[in-house]
Parts: structure tokens; sequence; C-alpha cells
């Protein structure tokens, strides 16, 4: 049996179905940028706790994480917050 444009996106037309598939590859083309971004993050968030830890101190900072945290709230709301704990936790692992 085919699969057709309308059975992948849920649309109920072609059109819509055109739409949705156009801006499907626009949302994977921009989660690939952000996947990179947030490894370049990973990496230079390792850098500082590399240069913390090797100086004698501690690898988490909890006042400049609650400044991190402020900062995604205050552009996207509550979920910003959980989003950036997510981010934190990749970038120095679990505490
Ligand atoms: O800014 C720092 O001091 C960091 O170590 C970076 C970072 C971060 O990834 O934002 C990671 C761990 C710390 O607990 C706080 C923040």
């Amino acid at each position: 049996m085919t699969v057709t444009a309308a059975d992948k996106t849920g649309a109920r037309t072609t059109e819509a179905a055109g739409v949705i598939t156009g801006a499907r590859e626009r949302i994977d083309a921009l989660d690939d940028r952000i996947i990179g971004l947030i490894q370049e993050r990973m990496a230079v968030s390792a850098v500082i706790q590399e240069a913390r830890i090797t100086s004698g101190g501690r690898r988490v900072n909890l006042s400049r994480e609650m400044e991190v945290l402020d900062h995604y709230r205050q552009a996207l709301g509550k979920p910003g917050t959980a989003l950036a704990m997510t981010m934190l936790e990749l970038c120095r692992g679990r505490v």
C-alpha cells in the first residue's frame, strides 16, 4: 500500500500536506542548527569547568546557574526554566 503525503502529515488536502512538508524541512534544518549550538555550548562550558576545577574550585557554580535559568525564563517563560535545566545537565552532568 502506498503512503501518501497526506497520510504522513495528517493533512486532509494536498495543499495542506505541501505546506506541512515544506515547514517540516525548515524545522529539521533548525533542529540541526540548535543541536550544533548546544554542542558548541557544551564545549565552551567544559572549558570553564575545567579551568575552575584545575584551579581548585568546584565543577558547579550555583549563582551562575541561577543567572542562566533566569535568562531562559525571562525569554521563554516557565518552560524556559525546564529547558535551561536540561541544558545545564547536558553541559555539566547531573548534580
Ligand atoms: O559559567 C560557569 O561558571 C560554568 O561553569 C558554565 C555553566 C553553564 O553551562 O552555563 C556550567 C556549570 C556551572 O554550574 C554554571 C554554568
